[in-house]
């Protein structure tokens, strides 16, 4: 992978979107895509693919970065300062798989391109204004002064541009956009404002993941302490690392390779996978009283007719009905359900990268220019 910028430019922006276990990145000059690329691994190798690109680019004016968890924050972007700094780090134990790896882009950023601006994104601002009684846990007020604790919401940034995409095709009311990669989540909309989300306090909370295990039962924790003398360490390892689709079959986190494994447990992981996400569909239709497009966005999401077939499968009884002929589409912008459905099913690519370029144009043009 190597890039270069077309020489002089009146403005080159680069936007990058590290996840769990990919790296996007985006070359934009004077309004225009000039590259784009995804790099998928571990984060050690998603941070040589970055620094791969800084030796091989001419400088870039402006860098924007998404970063998970960054507590309450109402509007992007945000300029990086010591502050911005200080902030990614505090809530970072609160992403473990995320905002490390958004701060070391932003570490080699600066180092290589001094007099690059950088901006960050949040993945959450999507949701502050999140309806209060879908905001909260059915917890007291008050146990973490410093981490409020209380339901943040993720992959904003995702769910937005999917929203975007269909509103595009149809101004729909009530919308599901389902963004399934390294993490998961579901996310309910009505004209536009978002009703609630999987995700919580954390990107670890909601349906199952590859490696994170999603909402479980508290009392697990406070049993493995006690009986099994578990450590923190070897809890965040667990919930983070070790469960989702990797605990549940032994095999892999990666739904490619379960696919193709005669494994017995990773066809059950599967099945719990699909499981979950129809149940989740299900209570943010109770949420809406209905939907009228789901849309599947995300690496695993655009790429898996099966799994799209499967956890809608349960609800056509509920007039979420696909078209297995349609499903069969792949990567694509395009709608899956069959004639006599009453919901719009549509492969709606998740464009965080785009999402963020073109918030971005809307911020300078109000506040920088
Ligand atoms: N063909 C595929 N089948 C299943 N999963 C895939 C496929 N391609 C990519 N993925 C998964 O999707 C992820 C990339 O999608 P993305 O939505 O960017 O998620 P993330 O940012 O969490 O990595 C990969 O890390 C991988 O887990
Ligand atoms: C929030 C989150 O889980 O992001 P990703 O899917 O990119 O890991
Ligand atoms: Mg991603």
């Amino acid at each position: 992978m190597q890039y270069q910028n077309s020489g002089k430019s009146d403005e080159s922006i680069l936007v990058c979107n590290a996840g769990s276990g990919s790296l996007e990145m985006q070359l934009w000059e004077d309004g225009q895509l000039k590259d784009s690329t995804t790099t998928e691994g571990e984060q050690h190798k998603l941070l040589d693919d970055f620094t791969a690109f800084l030796t091989h680019s001419t400088p870039c004016d402006y860098i924007l970065h998404r970063v998970v968890h960054m507590g309450d924050v109402e509007q992007n972007p945000l300029r990086v300062n010591d502050e911005i700094l200080a902030l990614i780090k505090h809530w970072q134990p609160l992403a473990p798989l995320h905002n490390g790896i958004a701060l070391a882009l932003i570490e080699k950023g600066k180092a290589r391109w001094p007099d690059a601006q950088q901006f960050v994104f949040s993945d959450s601002a999507l949701y502050s204004d999140l309806p209060e009684h879908a905001r909260h846990y059915p917890l007291p007020g008050k146990l973490s002064s410093g981490w409020p604790i209380k339901k943040y919401g993720f992959h904003g940034l995702a769910h937005q541009s999917q929203w975007r995409l269909l509103q595009e095709q149809k101004q729909y009311s009530r919308v599901i956009t389902i963004q399934l990669g390294g993490g998961s989540s579901l996310t309910a909309w009505q004209d536009g404002k978002v009703l609630d989300t999987t995700m919580g306090f954390t990107p670890t909370d909601g349906v199952p993941m590859t490696t994170r295990s999603g909402g479980v039962d508290p009392n697990i924790v406070l049993h493995l302490i006690e009986r099994e003398h578990y450590s923190v360490a070897q809890l965040n390892k667990l919930f983070n690392h070790e469960a989702g689709l990797l605990g549940l079959s032994g095999v892999s986190g990666d739904y490619r390779d379960l696919k193709i494994s005669e494994e017995p447990a990773a066809k059950f992981a599967i099945a719990v996978f699909s499981y979950r996400l129809t149940q989740a569909i299900g209570s943010l239709m109770a949420v809406m009283g209905g939907v009228d497009a789901i849309g599947f966005g995300g690496g695993l999401a655009e790429n898996q007719p099966a799994l799209r077939e499967a956890c809608l499968q349960p609800i056509a009884g509920l007039g979420v009905v696909v078209s297995s002929e349609n499903n069969d589409a792949e990567n694509e912008l395009c709608a899956i359900h069959s004639e006599n459905s009453s919901t719009d099913i549509w492969i709606s690519p998740n464009q965080e990268c785009n999402e963020m370029h073109s918030q971005f144009k809307t911020y300078k043009e109000k506040v920088l220019l």
